[in-house]
């Protein structure tokens, strides 16, 4: 499986089956996309902002259920297998992407994975076990979040440092070195702890000594 960032913003997912994991990628796909869950059976879960419709979809309704919303994404979460395969059969026939939370990923074409996610926005680590083991992609992720910790900030840092050093009309291969050594201070990253000004002045030291080393 090859990882790649979609962006969801005005797309509709479908979500097949409102248990309790249904109800988790309607959450996690409703910070972007417009979700829409079917299910026969809510509970009191949290769906977000999704929109419900209270219905069972047999298996001979699924290609018209996909027609009429026109889902860019399809979560099969029924765990009823016959529906599950019908709606992922359907919507792959329609070339759209599905996920299958009963199965491991990677098996049919055009089959997606959730991954277990750190966000640090703008930065986001996706973790997966190509299916195999979720339970230790919630654990990596578990493990990695601290390491992660200041990730976003060096990002907006560098990312201005970037622009910063393209309008002095710093070329290319010296702009790399400077964004490089600015990542691997642990000054840099120390600071950020102390706030984006701070770190913004440490960053600005050690490009002015690489620069020094490299007039
Ligand atoms: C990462 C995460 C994202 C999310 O869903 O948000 C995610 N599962 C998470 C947790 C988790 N899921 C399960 C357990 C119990 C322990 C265990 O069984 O291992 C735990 C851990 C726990 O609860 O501690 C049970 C389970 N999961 C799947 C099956 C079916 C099967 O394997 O056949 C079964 C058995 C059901 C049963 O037996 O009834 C299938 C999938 N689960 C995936 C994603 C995809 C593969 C990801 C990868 O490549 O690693 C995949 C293939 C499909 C998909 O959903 O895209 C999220 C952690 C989020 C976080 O905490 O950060
Ligand atoms: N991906 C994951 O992380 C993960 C974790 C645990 C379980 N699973 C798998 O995901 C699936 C769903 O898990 P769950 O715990 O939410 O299951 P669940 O049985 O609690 O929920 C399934 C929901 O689908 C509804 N449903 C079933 N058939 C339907 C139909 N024909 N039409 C409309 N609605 C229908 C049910 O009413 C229920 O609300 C299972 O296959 C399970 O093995 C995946």
């Amino acid at each position: 499986m090859i990882p790649l960032f979609h962006d969801f913003e005005d797309e509709v997912v479908l979500v097949v089956g409102g248990g309790p994991v249904g109800a988790r990628k309607a959450r996690r796909f409703g910070r972007e996309a417009s979700v829409v869950v079917c299910s026969d059976d809510f509970g009191d879960r949290d769906f977000g902002d999704a929109e419900r419709v209270r219905t069972v979809l047999e298996p001979a309704d699924a290609s018209a259920w996909l027609d009429r919303i026109e889902p860019a994404l399809v979560v099969a979460a029924t765990g009823d297998e016959a529906v599950d395969d019908a709606v992922a059969t359907a919507a792959r026939e329609r070339g759209m992407l599905v996920n299958r939370a009963d199965k491991r990923g990677g098996r049919d074409a055009g089959s997606v994975v959730v991954p277990a996610t750190i966000r640090e926005e703008p930065v986001v680590a996706a973790l997966s076990t190509s299916g195999r083991s979720p339970a230790l992609s919630r654990y990596l992720r578990q493990r990695l979040e601290p390491e992660l910790a200041n990730a976003g900030a060096m990002a907006e840092l560098t990312g201005e440092l970037r622009h910063d050093l393209e309008a002095a009309g710093i070329g290319p291969e010296r702009r790399r070195k400077a964004l490089r050594a600015v990542v691997r201070s642990r000054e840099v990253w120390t600071a950020l702890d102390s706030g984006s000004s701070k770190a913004r002045q440490r960053a600005t030291d050690v490009i002015d000594e690489i620069e020094g080393e490299n007039p």
